[in-house]
């Protein structure tokens, strides 16, 4: 039985969806098929890895290779014009909605369990300015509600596991925070999930206090840049870069990595406009997508 990508798209709310299901179906279209442009971010749900740029290295080629990279992963949208909308409209029509047809798309699974990992920003909430303002709105958190009850759904995030459930209020998901560093089922116990006991999986605890300090250090060393913004999220933390001057951010990163270095234990990596501190364990977004699959029963 092979396994295949499944690309599932809404014209409603222009929700994409990339589902690995066992078989392929004329139902649905496979990832390769990619739709034209859409109506920007904050409307796709995507299962995509992202490309991270270890920055630990001493020379600043390093640093201006991070600072073109963080350019590139969060470029200005620009809004569609009519001709690209067309283009969406008819790619729309040959490439139904899945997410009227879940009971197909279940069907087509040929008995195969579907967990749905969402991300959480630029996915189901839009890129902000504010990380405490990346609010999801109403009709996405129906969706994903809906979504929960057709298939185990996680959220994957970055973010500390408490603020991405103070978005989504939906206790029947399970969340993965800190970069699956924090990983909790849903509290009144899953469906899905063979046995009573509740997932509760945290692989970086003894990293808790470390990460406290950094984040305070960052937070006083950092005080001076204008709209810089430190994030603690528990098992990392982030240093956020899309409200300073560009012309800052290779100074702002080397005072970042100066930090850094009396933590050996800690790496650095590169985001939308941010810089995530973490602990050097072997644990990241994939290990807790494993991880929940195996505690699934998958
Ligand atoms: O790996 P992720 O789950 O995507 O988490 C990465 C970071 O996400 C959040 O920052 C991003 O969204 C913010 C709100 O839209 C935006 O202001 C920021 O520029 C983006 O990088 C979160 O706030 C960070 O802590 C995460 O590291």
């Amino acid at each position: 039985m092979t396994q295949q990508n499944v690309v599932v798209s809404d014209p409603k709310s222009g929700i994409n969806l990339t589902i690995p299901v066992s078989n392929s179906s004329a139902l649905f279209t496979t990832a390769a098929q990619k739709p034209p442009p859409g109506p920007g971010p904050g409307s796709c749900i995507t299962i995509s890895r992202k490309t991270l740029v270890e920055i630990n290295g001493n020379n600043s080629a390093r640093i201006n290779s991070w600072v073109e990279s963080m350019r590139a992963s969060s470029p200005t949208h620009h809004k569609s014009s009519p001709a690209l909308s067309d283009d969406l409209n008819s790619w729309m029509v040959q490439h139904p909605s899945a997410l009227d047809m879940f009971e197909q798309i279940i069907s087509a699974s040929k008995g195969k369990q579907i967990v749905m990992f969402l991300d959480y920003d630029g996915t189901l909430s839009p890129i902000v300015e504010d990380p405490d303002q990346a609010f999801m709105s109403d009709a996405m958190r129906a969706t994903v509600r809906k979504l929960a009850r057709y298939f185990p759904t996680a959220i994957v995030s970055g973010r500390c596991r408490d603020k991405v459930y103070s978005f989504v209020r939906l206790a029947e998901l399970y969340y993965a925070g800190s970069h699956g560093m924090d990983i909790k089922g849903p509290s009144k116990g899953s469906k899905y999930k063979k046995g009573a006991q509740a997932v509760l999986f945290q692989p970086a605890s003894e990293f808790l206090p470390m990460i406290d300090e950094v984040y305070k250090k960052l937070v006083d060393i950092t005080k001076s840049t204008e709209g810089v913004r430190v994030e603690n999220n528990k098992f990392c933390a982030s240093v956020h870069f899309r409200c300073v001057d560009e012309k800052k951010w290779g100074e702002l990163a080397q005072v970042v990595r100066s930090v850094l270095k009396e933590y050996p234990k800690l790496r650095l990596t590169q985001g939308r406009k941010v810089l995530e501190i973490r602990p050097t364990i072997k644990w990241d977004k994939g290990k807790a997508l494993e991880f929940l699959l195996e505690s699934l029963g998958n």
